[in-house]
């Protein structure tokens, strides 16, 4: 079983120790935490999920196992934690390793959005599963532009040009610009059919909010405290062809603290 006695808000479901408290630490998402007292913060108020209303994930499923031993056993628990950890850490890490990439090609964007956490207000990340996903026809159909497919054949979908292409995104595709997803000023989701990175229908990813409230609650500790820039400006940054889409090399970056305002 895995040590609930802290627990890690940012990866929610996974623990760290008495040992690691204050210091530098990897969690198990695979996300470097440093010793902000915001960490501090986020430990107390594990602890105090602890003592209350233990609504963090992993508390949840250990009330439930509780109820139901014989189902939600160890075994079952561990499972559930590893999937998560397959499914969730690559993902969210490049996405937000890409995100802070656009954050320092774009310093005016990136100042923006510091500025959005001071005001504390959403931030906004790219997701990041960009290579074809598919799945296999159980029959004969045929798709919205007339191509037959038959029984058995493998169709898949490529999420990285899907999310580039100005037939879907408007001329402007390719511009990181992320206040199209505003409207009024306030942050509209786009149908899951047309912004495929997280998949559609009875098979869209089950951590989606999840991925979406880690990987926000890490940028705004990040940019609360530090501005980014490139260590080399003039370095080609480029991918690596993965499962996921990793920065070739890693993302070298130069942070300074920011002064309050
Ligand atoms: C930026 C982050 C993420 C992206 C872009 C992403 C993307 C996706 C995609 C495209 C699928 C569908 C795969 C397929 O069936 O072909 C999927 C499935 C899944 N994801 Fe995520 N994911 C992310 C984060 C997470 C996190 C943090 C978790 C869990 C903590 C998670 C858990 C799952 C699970 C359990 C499935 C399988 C769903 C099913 O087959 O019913 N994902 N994800």
């Amino acid at each position: 079983m895995v040590d609930v006695s802290y627990i890690c808000r940012v990866c929610v479901a996974l623990s760290r120790t008495k040992e690691s408290k204050g210091s530098v630490f990897l969690c198990s998402f695979g996300m470097v935490i440093t010793e902000f007292s915001v960490v501090d913060e986020l430990v107390e108020d594990s602890a105090m999920y602890r003592r209350n209303d233990k609504e963090d994930i992993l508390s949840r499923f250990l009330v439930e196992s509780k109820r139901n031993p014989y189902k939600m056993n160890d075994q079952y628990l561990r499972d559930i934690i590893l999937n998560f950890m397959i499914a969730g850490k690559d993902t969210s890490a490049s996405t937000l390793s890409w995100f802070l990439y656009m954050l320092c090609k774009n310093p005016l964007i990136q100042e923006k959005v510091a500025q959005e956490v001071e005001d504390i207000t959403d931030s906004n990340v790219i997701p990041l599963v960009y290579f074809k996903d598919g799945r296999c026809a159980n029959m004969d159909d045929i798709l919205p532009d007339g191509y037959i497919v038959k029984k058995g054949d493998g169709v898949y979908y490529m999420a990285y040009a899907m999310g580039r292409m100005p037939y879907i995104w408007g001329e402007d595709a390719e511009e990181f610009r992320p206040e199209r997803w505003l409207k009024n000023g306030i942050f509209q989701s786009d149908s899951p059919f047309k912004f495929v990175a997280f998949h559609a229908g009875p098979q869209i990813c089950l951590g989606k909010d999840f991925a979406y409230m880690q990987m926000k609650i890490v940028s705004i500790a990040l940019l609360h405290f530090f501005r980014f820039k490139l260590a080399d400006d003039t370095k080609n940054v480029t991918y690596r062809t993965m499962f996921t889409l990793q920065i070739d090399g890693g993302l070298h970056l130069c942070a300074t603290f920011r002064t309050p305002s």
